[in-house]
């Protein structure tokens, strides 16, 4: 079984504060760090690009795992790349060829993910398992931080854990993360939790260690 991993969204951090902000959730415990990066266009909030990433890439030398919400998303995947982003996922619903985006993100060195938006089934996916290095289902529909977890998706969670095998793939949660709905996807099958609002609540580095770990103890018993 892979270990559990957090990955804070910093679409909650106080962005006048960017680097710091990372700097935070890192030192208080975060695995990997999530990059929520919106187009106006595939999801209707903007948020930032391949310049900000570069800038705050020396924060944190963990994993930094970018959730792209941009359509199109292959005239970026190189910028994104550049920028110092270990992990790239792109939605299934903002690229016509998901295998040739996939292919790209590999092909400049970097972890390759998809993520499918709460109503998209799991069956997008199942010609390019061996491409994939991260399956990213939402429990939000994408754009926003602090919205409700979608709990229909917990089903899709165990058939993609199903469709994926023994293959080394992660199996990524992303919207409505709190201690009360981790359990029920990590017991479907989850081993990445993102989570924003449920990690920068309170604003300090003593409340993102302690609602982490307020996840992580949820879980335990998984
Ligand atoms: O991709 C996202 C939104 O599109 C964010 O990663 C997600 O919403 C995290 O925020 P929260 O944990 O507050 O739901
Ligand atoms: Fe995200």
């Amino acid at each position: 079984m892979k270990p559990l991993l957090i990955a804070p969204s910093i679409l909650s951090c106080d962005f006048s504060r960017l680097g710091e902000e990372i700097r935070a959730v890192d030192e208080a415990g975060a695995d990997w760090i999530h990059l929520d990066v919106m187009d106006g266009h595939f999801v209707p909030n903007l948020t930032f690009g391949p310049p900000i990433v570069k800038a705050v890439r020396g924060a944190s030398p963990k994993v930094f795992d970018c959730h792209l919400m941009i359509e199109p998303c292959d005239p970026f995947l190189e910028a994104f790349a550049q920028a110092g982003c270990d992990i790239i996922t792109v939605h299934a619903e903002a690229t016509t060829h998901l295998d040739r985006s996939l292919q790209a993100i590999r092909a400049l060195g970097k972890k390759a993910g998809v993520s499918l938006n709460p109503s998209t089934p799991e069956s997008v996916i199942e010609y390019v398992l061996d491409r994939l290095d991260l399956v990213l289902l939402m429990t939000v529909n994408p754009g926003f931080g602090g919205q409700a977890f979608i709990q229909p998706v917990v089903e899709k969670v165990r058939r993609v854990k199903q469709m994926i095998g023994d293959r080394d793939i992660h199996i990524e949660i992303d919207g409505g993360v709190t201690p009360q709905t981790a359990p029920l996807v990590v017991e479907a099958g989850a081993d990445v939790l993102v989570a924003g609002s449920a990690v920068f609540t309170g604003g300090t580095p003593e409340h993102y260690a302690a609602n982490m770990t307020a996840i992580r103890a949820a879980c335990a018993k998984r």
